[in-house]
């Protein structure tokens, strides 16, 4: 399987801390895809009851802005996340988003769990790439359950595992982050890019905004809302983009008319592949224009 169903926008993902009750309002307002309600690792020990019950209240209250909910727990194993799962499933917020998932074992322990709290069958899981070892499993990964739903990259984690610096261009995580990418798209899963740290700095986020566009991702995730703009431009089809996909569409269905295998657009080679991208864009950009139009 290559190609990914568009389903809904995901360009921007919001990580917004449970413990901090300013953005959690705010993040209301925000127009963020996806909102990324956190307890693992913005929230210090500490303020980790605190910060669910928050976020336990803020899910059915933030629903109503028909964003697409998802609570990242802390990761099997560690000690709040048993109680983090009982509670958000009964919250039911569209996925819950599982941090250090190395491999498919972790997607049938949190499968498995969700089911014996009597979460929905509609909560999605979604697994937040960020070791060596899940780059290499990330196929393995993104075939794991029907319950996956997305891959997350986690970038932080993974340079700090590989002792890497984070430098301009991301050099020494590329290798990781293509091999998610295949990963994903091999089992035609939606993938997510990291964060980008200095929220002073968006000129720097969006130059790698559309490095993660060019690698293929679907969106990216977020810490600040000054980057929820800039992140929903670049990953939206460009008026460009549109109006070149539906030329291909219209060259590729004379040709099929015609008996042909093959067309041109501005003396560009069309094929069945080019139409099948072109329809993904358009199926993007129909989906956002309903979205502006009702939002
Ligand atoms: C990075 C921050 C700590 C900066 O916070 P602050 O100094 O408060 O920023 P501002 O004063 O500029 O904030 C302006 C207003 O915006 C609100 N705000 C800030 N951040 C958010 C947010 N994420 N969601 C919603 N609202 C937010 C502030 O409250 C201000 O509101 P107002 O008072 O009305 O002006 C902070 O942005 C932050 O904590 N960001 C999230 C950090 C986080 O989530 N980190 C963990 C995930 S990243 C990660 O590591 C992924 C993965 O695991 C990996 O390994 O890569
Ligand atoms: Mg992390």
């Amino acid at each position: 399987m290559t190609t990914v169903v568009t389903g809904r926008p995901r360009r921007s993902a919001l990580y917004v801390p449970g413990s901090n009750r300013r953005a959690l309002e705010k993040a209301r307002a925000l127009a963020a895809d996806v909102l990324l309600l956190d307890l693992e690792d913005a929230v210090a020990p500490e303020a980790k009851t605190a910060a669910r019950e928050a976020v336990c209240v803020a899910v059915p209250e933030l629903a109503r802005s028909g964003r697409e909910l998802v609570v990242r727990l802390n990761a099997p194993g560690t000690p709040w996340y048993a109680d983090d799962l009982r509670a958000v499933a009964r919250v039911a917020p569209d996925a819950v988003l599982i941090p250090k998932v190395s491999g498919p074992q972790t997607v049938h322990t949190v499968e498995r769990d969700l089911e014996t709290a009597g979460a929905p069958d509609g909560t999605a899981v979604w697994a937040l790439l960020e070791t060596p070892a899940a780059m290499f499993a990330a196929r393995e990964i993104a075939a794991s359950s029907p319950r996956l739903g997305v891959l997350v990259l986690g970038t932080n984690d993974l340079a700090n595992e590989l002792h890497a610096e984070h430098v301009p261009g991301r050099a020494p995580l590329l290798a990781g982050i293509g091999l998610a990418v295949l990963g994903a798209r091999a089992e035609g899963r939606v993938i997510l890019d990291g964060v980008y740290n200095d929220v002073r700095d968006l000129a720097g986020f969006e130059a790698e905004c559309v490095q993660g566009r060019q690698f293929g991702l679907d969106g990216k995730t977020l810490i600040h809302p000054a980057q929820v703009e800039p992140c929903n431009r670049v990953f939206a089809p460009s008026a460009e983009q549109v109006e070149h996909s539906r030329a291909v569409l219209a060259a590729w269905d004379r040709a099929v008319a015609d008996g042909r295998g093959v067309a041109t657009v501005d003396g560009r080679l069309v094929e069945n592949l080019h139409a099948e991208n072109a329809k993904r864009i358009l199926a993007l950009a129909q989906e956002l224009s309903g979205q502006e139009l009702s939002g």
